[in-house]
């Protein structure tokens, strides 16, 4: 049987005690090399739960667990371990420092948690995701592509069981979104990496395995990714008031 890399067991979260629920009663289970898309109108829970699945917000109920660990009461010292040593995160802003060189940006989560990543496997990133001989270059010259490159970069060199993708070919054109798109799949199928992505494009949302949908809140459908027409036309469903088709 394979490992379930993520798992969420009836999780809620509401920002303020008395306030709106902005992820409710979420249960689901994503096995290791599995490549899930999150999908869902504007403002029904896609980044909530993907900040409660990486341990970056803590739900008001429910149970989390992440890489094999029950996340939800951890101590932060402890989270902050498992989130650099299991985890990477590739967000729409690339959240790179523009004034450091490709191998800094890649090595810096890794030096910041006191880690050495050897210099043959940043090369191998590097090469990878289509950096090679980059590695010096300052990343506030580089292409928006080839800064969410680093960004894929970084967040793979650790080798990480799973990967939390925000929108990560939102701020780019469709040819090179596809790119980073074939990157985090790579990954996926060649190392056995889970991504777990957030994302608004049923294009986008193709290249996953798994389809989750969100709708005020609520998970109303888990299944194997269909093709993008019927993508778009659940999402069409979940973000109006028409049932959704299995
Ligand atoms: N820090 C916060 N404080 C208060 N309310 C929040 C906070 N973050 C999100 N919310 C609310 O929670 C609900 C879900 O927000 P969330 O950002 O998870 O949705 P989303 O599906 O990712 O939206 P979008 O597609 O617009 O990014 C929304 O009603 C939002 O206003």
């Amino acid at each position: 049987m394979t490992e379930d890399v993520l798992t969420m067991e009836l999780v809620g979260r509401r920002y303020f005690s008395d306030g709106p629920w902005a992820l409710r009663d979420v249960s689901l289970r994503v096995p290791a090399g599995t490549f899930a898309a999150v999908m869902g109108a504007t403002g029904s829970g896609k980044s909530t739960l993907l900040h409660c699945a990486a341990g970056l917000d803590r739900p008001t109920t429910g149970v989390v667990t992440l890489a094999g660990r029950t996340i939800t009461r951890m101590r932060e010292a402890s989270l902050t371990r498992l989130r650099r040593d299991r985890v990477g995160f590739v967000f729409q802003s690339y959240n790179l420092l523009s004034e450091l060189t490709v191998r800094q940006n890649a090595l810096l989560p890794g030096r910041l948690g006191g880690r050495r990543v050897r210099g043959a496997d940043l090369e191998r990133v590097l090469t990878e995701v289509g950096l090679a001989g980059a590695a010096d270059r300052r990343v506030g010259e580089l292409s928006g592509g080839q800064q969410q490159r680093v960004a894929v970069a970084r967040a793979l060199v650790t080798r990480p069981a799973v990967v939390f993708a925000d929108e990560p070919t939102g701020a780019l054109d469709p040819t090179t979104g596809g790119r980073i798109l074939g990157l985090l799949r790579d990954a996926v199928d060649r190392l056995g990496v889970t991504v777990v992505m957030v994302t608004h494009d049923p294009t986008a949302a193709q290249v996953s395995d798994r389809l989750l949908l969100l709708r005020d809140g609520r998970l109303v459908a888990d299944a194997p990714t269909p093709d993008a027409a019927t993508i778009a036309s659940r999402l069409a469903a979940v973000s109006g008031a028409v049932a959704v088709p299995r």
